[in-house]
C-alpha cells in the first residue's frame, strides 16, 4: 500500500471527484501557515486504506482530521469512530440531491461517536479548515494571534456603503 501522507490538519476525501470541494479547506489553512496532507480515502472503495488511516492518524502527528465526501457519506462519521482525533465533517454536493443526502449522512450520527457537521460545498470547506486552524489556536498562541489578525483583515474588506 502506498504511504499515506499525516501532517497536522490531514484532509481527506471519498473520491478525487471531491477535491474541487475540498480544496477550499486548503486556502485558510494556507493563508494560516498551517501544514496539511491531502489523501483519498473512501470507506466504501478502499476500507482497509480508511481503517489504517483512521487508526494510526494520531500517532503519525495528526491533530484534526478534515473529512469530506459526497451522497452515502459515511467517511466521516467511520473515521470517528475509529480515532480519538476531533473530525470535522464536510459534505460535499452530490448530483442527484444537491447535497442533501451528504449533510444528513455526516450530520446525524449516533450519541457517542463526534463529528463536527460544516455546510454543505465551498463554503463548509473552507469553514472546514478555518475550523481546524481555530482549534489547533487553543495550544499556539502565535497562530491565535494570526486567527485574530485574519479576521480583522476579514471584517476591514467588507464595504459599509451599499452600492
Ligand atoms: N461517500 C463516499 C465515500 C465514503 O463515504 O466512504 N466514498 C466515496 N464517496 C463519494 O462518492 C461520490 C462519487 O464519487 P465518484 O465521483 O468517484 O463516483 C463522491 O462525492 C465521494 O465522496
Amino acid at each position: 500500500m502506498k504511504e499515506l501522507p499525516f501532517e497536522k490538519v490531514t484532509i481527506v476525501m471519498g473520491s478525487q471527484s471531491d477535491w474541487p470541494t475540498m480544496e477550499m479547506a486548503t486556502k485558510p489553512l494556507s493563508e494560516l501557515g498551517v501544514p496539511f496532507a491531502t489523501a483519498v480515502v473512501s470507506a466504501h472503495r478502499t476500507p482497509a486504506r480508511m481503517t489504517e488511516f483512521a487508526t494510526t492518524a494520531h500517532e503519525r502527528g495528526t491533530q484534526v482530521i478534515i473529512a469530506g465526501a459526497g451522497g452515502s457519506a459515511h467517511l466521516p462519521g467511520m473515521i470517528a469512530a475509529m480515532t480519538p482525533l476531533p473530525v470535522i465533517g464536510v459534505p460535499v454536493a452530490s448530483k442527484f440531491m444537491t447535497g442533501m443526502d451528504s449533510l444528513l449522512s455526516i450530520v446525524q450520527m449516533p450519541k457517542g461517536v463526534a463529528v463536527a457537521t460544516q455546510a454543505v460545498g465551498a463554503s463548509g470547506a473552507f469553514n472546514a479548515g478555518l475550523m481546524a486552524a481555530q482549534m489547533l489556536s487553543l495550544t499556539d498562541p502565535e497562530l491565535q494571534k494570526r486567527l485574530i489578525a485574519w479576521r480583522e483583515k476579514q471584517s476591514a474588506s467588507v464595504p459599509f456603503e451599499v452600492e
